[in-house]
């Protein structure tokens, strides 16, 4: 089923699973019309009731090589100012997502394109994806997050190692350092990544959405507003019908049915 579609994203529904696919050839390189584009599909994908998950993934043998520099090279301090203003956004917003977002790296993530999977909740890269921010090497600094989310995956050490070098990871190097949750032969990647989405289908939507809310406040606000937000969390999922199904189901040793209400 298609949710969204436009010239360089489009958004597939299969059991539960929302697919993101960006194809703007030849390396999915991002501009404002594409970043538009993304955030209206990414949208749709979470305003599905039918929608329980979301991939985000790119067509060919490139994740996203990062932002379009023949773009770029067209901006001044303020345009650039401002797109890097309209690229923080759309990844916000993506991070903010209510449901699971799990970046599918089918090819190098660099710059923008790193930057775009970091703000994923979880990253599942094919085997031959280098994973970097090469900024660098360009006079420049990343734009969209990556100094933040990097440092905060990575550690300070790491991440200044990266930023600094510009030197991108092989994606069995970022598995060993956490950056991504599996590597696997390009064969098996989409399938893969989409039944480990599919597997948290069945899950209880309104507890997803506040466990990464718990997580975003310790990142945004600090550890002690992330223990006030997990109290609050629990006090309204404990008054929900799925917070009442879930303690049911496992008394009654049966399959809970979670319906995010
Ligand atoms: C005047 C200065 C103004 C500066 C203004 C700055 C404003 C900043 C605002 C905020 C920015 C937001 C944050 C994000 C920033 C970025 O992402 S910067 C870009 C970071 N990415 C890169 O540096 C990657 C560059 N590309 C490569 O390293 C390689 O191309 C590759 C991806 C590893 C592939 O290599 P290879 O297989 O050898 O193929 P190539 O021949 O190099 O490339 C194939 C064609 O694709 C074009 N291309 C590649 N990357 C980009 C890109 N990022 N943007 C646009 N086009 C790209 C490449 O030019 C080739 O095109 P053709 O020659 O026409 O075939």
């Amino acid at each position: 089923m298609l949710l969204f579609e436009n010239d360089n994203v489009t958004v597939t529904l299969a059991s539960g699973v929302a697919t993101v696919t960006i194809d703007r050839p030849p390396v999915n390189a991002l501009n404002r019309e594409l970043l538009g584009a993304l955030d209206a599909a990414v949208a749709a994908a979470v305003r599905s009731p039918d929608s329980h998950s979301i991939l985000l993934t790119g067509t060919g043998r490139r994740f996203v090589a990062g932002a379009d520099i023949t773009m770029l090279a067209q901006l001044d301090g303020r345009s650039a100012a401002e797109f890097g203003k309209i690229i923080q956004g759309t990844f916000n917003r993506i991070e903010a997502a209510s449901k699971p977002t799990v970046a599918v790296i089918n090819g190098d993530a660099l710059g923008g394109g790193l930057e775009l999977a970091l703000a994923c909740d979880i990253r599942f890269a094919v085997a031959d994806a280098r994973l970097g921010l090469p900024e660098i090497r360009l006079g420049l600094v990343p734009g969209a997050g990556g100094t933040q989310r990097l440092t905060e995956a990575l550690g300070k050490p790491r991440a200044l190692e990266m930023l600094l070098t510009g030197t991108p990871l092989r994606a069995s190097q970022a598995l060993d350092l956490g950056l991504v949750n599996g590597v696997f032969d390009r064969a098996d990647l989409g399938r893969e990544a989409f039944e480990w989405a599919r597997s948290l289908t069945a899950g209880p939507p309104l507890a997803y959405a506040a466990a990464k809310a718990c997580v975003r406040t310790n990142l945004t606000a600090g550890r002690d507003r992330g223990f006030l937000e997990e109290v609050k969390s629990l006090e309204n999922l404990v008054d929900t019908a799925d917070g009442r199904e879930g303690v049911a189901a496992f008394l009654q040793k049966r399959a809970p049915h979670f319906r995010g209400c």
